[in-house]
């Protein structure tokens, strides 16, 4: 069970934002950015975006997360409600020490599935429990959810959240990331 650890204001470049914090059972440090009263609203954009250092932070161009977080900030920024929740996942939850593990097989000539298979990991070792709460948390039952993924559309739906819309988070392919993100569509079903 999570319970509100804090909030505070958060004027980012892609607009103003509530920043708030849970405690929560696995001990990540998750965090929502919210825009607008949404206690009870229904059927607000939200994107559940999980971490990517390299990316998100770096800029690395081997993936689109960062791509798809600014777009999604930036769409987020420019509504009167919605909510960006941040899930201290890395690596799809294999976590950064072994990604950059898996990036180097990747260098060897292994896809993105396929280099977390060969160290004993799951393709996908990810879970949106943190993400269901927070959304019980504001009493929201029914969102649009910004992805392409559909195994975070069956988990959510799983779990007592209505999708009442899918919105397509595009990002523009390059060199780096092609493979990528054909690998993406054709192992994990993303709608790209
Ligand atoms: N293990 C592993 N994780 C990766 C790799 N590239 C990106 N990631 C992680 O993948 C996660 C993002 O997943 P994506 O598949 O890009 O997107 P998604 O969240 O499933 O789907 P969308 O909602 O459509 O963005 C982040 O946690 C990244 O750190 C990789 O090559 N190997
Ligand atoms: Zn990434």
């Amino acid at each position: 069970m999570i319970k509100l650890y804090s909030k505070a204001k958060l004027p980012t470049l892609a607009g103003d934002f509530e920043i708030y914090t849970f405690t929560n059972d696995e001990n990540k440090e998750h965090a929502a950015l919210v825009r607008g009263q949404i206690d009870g609203r229904n059927d607000i954009p939200v994107r559940i975006h999980s971490e990517c250092l390299t990316g998100d932070v770096f800029g690395s161009k081997r993936c689109d997360c960062r791509d798809q977080l600014l777009r999604s900030m930036v769409y987020l920024g420019k509504q009167e409600y919605g909510m960006l929740i941040y899930l201290r996942q890395e690596g799809r939850g294999i976590g950064l020490l072994d990604k950059i593990k898996a990036y180097s097989l990747q260098e060897q000539g292994y896809d993105t599935v396929e280099a977390n298979l060969r160290l004993g990991l799951p393709a996908d070792k990810r879970d949106y429990t943190f993400a269901v709460e927070v959304l019980n948390y504001f009493h929201i039952t029914s969102i649009k959810l910004m992805t392409n993924n559909p195994s975070k559309i069956d988990f959510l739906e799983g779990n007592g959240i209505r999708i009442s819309e899918r919105i397509p988070v595009k990002s523009e392919p390059t060199p780096y990331d092609e493979f990528y993100l054909d690998t993406k569509r054709v192992k994990m079903g993303h709608q790209i």
